[in-house]
């Protein structure tokens, strides 16, 4: 067999590890980077971005057949496998655009599934075996969708990987848990055209976020025709019905394709992971703020870590423990990490909430409602707001979230705010462009201030 060294090996091409070998490329560290599916991971084959298109196209469809003042669409139809080749094209484009970025940065890429032997050493099989010796470790293997015993994969039950991959809008669509995956593409497959049924067991959708939220999009999803169960508990799918629980009672949703989202399981302990006895948390790899596991010279980084299973958390784990092999002092700013659910409207949440920083003393929290912004009016898309939370004094920004159309592209003034310690001053002395819906992050911290303009 043959045998390589390296300064620095990683095991997984999703975000955490693929931003980890560009960063460590760049820094001149001598590494290779072992993948044995697609390059770009979860997130860019069969998470964030072909789910990004997907939720294009059905808002595109969606438009046409419910179009804005004064347009008249009659005979509009929707391809779904042209929709999906396109998305397909997407992947394609930016699963090779990493492998170029790996070869630009001179990182060795070896495609195969690697077999931890130890803290160490790696072994990858196939047609031409080859054992990895490293003196340092990164574990970016990632997760895969959870399941659930009564509702195996197969047939019409299908994971996010399925559902992103269908060839035929279902008629009927049932959607097991109502988190980020089942709200994002339930959503979409209503826009297509799909009679939608959500069961979720927690008492509200989105169980992580607050209820003025989540509202909004509950009435988004009652306008489409979308039928939430909450408190709700699947028990099986038979008969073209599944089965459901609620307050004692059985319920039969009739349903074509059942979509099961409730959470993703880490790949800690295949790959000869267990063999290594890393400490865990439940589940996952347990790790201190520089990303170490309880081996020295092992790291572990991204969805393998716990939550929130994250892309860009997984970026930025990765190219910090980069930095940190090339002996660089780094740290990095969790409090500033913007979580964005693209539902319709879209949800963001960066730092606290404000029940979790009323918890360690006196806040100021204000919010301001794009009903009342002129960008928001003149798109004919009003619903929701901006909030600001702030220490007592005003001095520090704790969190800001928002509810509303687009507004996953104010994601990141937020998080550049708490970045840099923002006070409600700095923000209300920001000029922000006019007519835009950043205004309405402005107008929320005046609020805080008492001095609102616009209300
Ligand atoms: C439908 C969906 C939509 C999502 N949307 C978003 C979103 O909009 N925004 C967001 O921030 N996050 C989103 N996520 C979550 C995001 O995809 C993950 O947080 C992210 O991919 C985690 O990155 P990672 O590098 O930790 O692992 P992964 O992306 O899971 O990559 C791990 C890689 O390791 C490889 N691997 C595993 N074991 C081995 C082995 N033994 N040998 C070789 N290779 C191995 C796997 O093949 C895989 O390519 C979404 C997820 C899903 C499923
Ligand atoms: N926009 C984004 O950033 C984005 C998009 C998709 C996925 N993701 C990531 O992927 C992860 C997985 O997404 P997900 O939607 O599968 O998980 P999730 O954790 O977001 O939601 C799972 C939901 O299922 C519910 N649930 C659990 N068991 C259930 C059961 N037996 N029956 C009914 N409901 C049940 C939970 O209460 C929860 O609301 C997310 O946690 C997130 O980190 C992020």
């Amino acid at each position: 067999m043959r045998e390589i060294t390296c300064r620095l090996l990683i095991i997984g091409s999703g975000p955490g590890g693929y931003v980890c070998a560009l960063r460590a490329g760049q820094l001149g560290i001598d590494t290779v980077l072992v993948e044995e599916a697609r390059l770009g991971g979860t997130c860019l084959t069969v998470g964030c971005i072909p789910s990004k298109a997907l939720i294009h196209a059905a808002d595109e469809f969606h438009r046409t057949r419910h179009p804005g003042p004064g347009v008249r669409i009659t005979g509009a139809s929707f391809d779904l496998p042209e929709a999906m080749a396109w998305k397909d094209g997407i992947v394609d484009q930016l699963s090779s655009g990493v492998g170029t970025l790996l070869r630009k940065a001179k990182v060795r890429l070896i495609h195969g599934r690697a077999d931890l032997r130890d803290g160490k050493t790696a072994v990858v099989a196939g047609d031409d075996p080859v054992t990895i010796r490293c003196e340092t470790l990164v574990i970016a293997t990632g997760s895969e969708p959870a399941t659930l015993p009564a509702l195996p994969f197969g047939g019409d039950i299908l994971s996010s990987t399925e559902a992103l991959a269908l060839t035929e809008v279902p008629a009927r669509l049932a959607v097991v848990g109502g988190g980020y995956i089942g709200l994002e593409l339930g959503m979409a497959y209503a826009k297509l055209g799909s009679t939608v049924t959500v069961v979720e067991t927690a008492p509200r959708i989105l169980p992580a976020w607050d209820a003025d939220l989540t509202t909004p999009l509950m009435s988004a999803l009652d306008r489409l025709g979308v039928r939430v169960l909450t408190g709700s508990l699947a028990q099986g799918f038979s008969g073209g019905a599944l089965s459901v629980l609620k307050d004692g009672a059985e319920d039969r949703v009739g349903a074509d394709k059942v979509l099961v989202t409730v959470g993703r399981r880490p790949r800690s302990t295949a790959a000869g992971i267990a063999g290594l006895g890393l400490a865990t948390d439940g589940p996952f790899l347990r790790i201190d703020g520089a990303c170490r596991t309880s081996m020295t010279g092992v790291y572990a980084i991204g969805d393998v870590t716990g939550e929130p299973m994250l892309a860009h958390r997984a970026m930025a784990q990765g190219e910090m423990v980069a930095e940190l092999v090339a002996g660089h002092a780094r740290t990095w700013d969790h409090r500033a990490m913007p979580a964005v659910c693209f539902t319709d409207p879209e949800i963001v949440s960066v730092g606290l909430l404000p029940d979790q920083a009323a918890a360690r003393g006196p806040v100021k929290v204000a919010s301001f409602p794009f009903g009342v912004n002129g960008r928001a009016l003149t798109e004919n898309r009003f619903e929701g707001f901006v909030r600001v939370v702030a220490d007592g004094d005003g001095r520090e920004i704790l969190g800001i979230q928002a509810v509303g159309s687009g507004v996953s592209e104010l994601a990141g003034e937020f998080s550049l705010a708490l970045e840099m310690g923002a006070t409600l001053a700095d923000i209300a002395a920001t000029i922000h462009a006019h007519p835009t819906r950043g205004e309405v992050l402005h107008e929320a911290s005046l609020r805080a201030l008492g001095r609102t303009l616009h209300l």
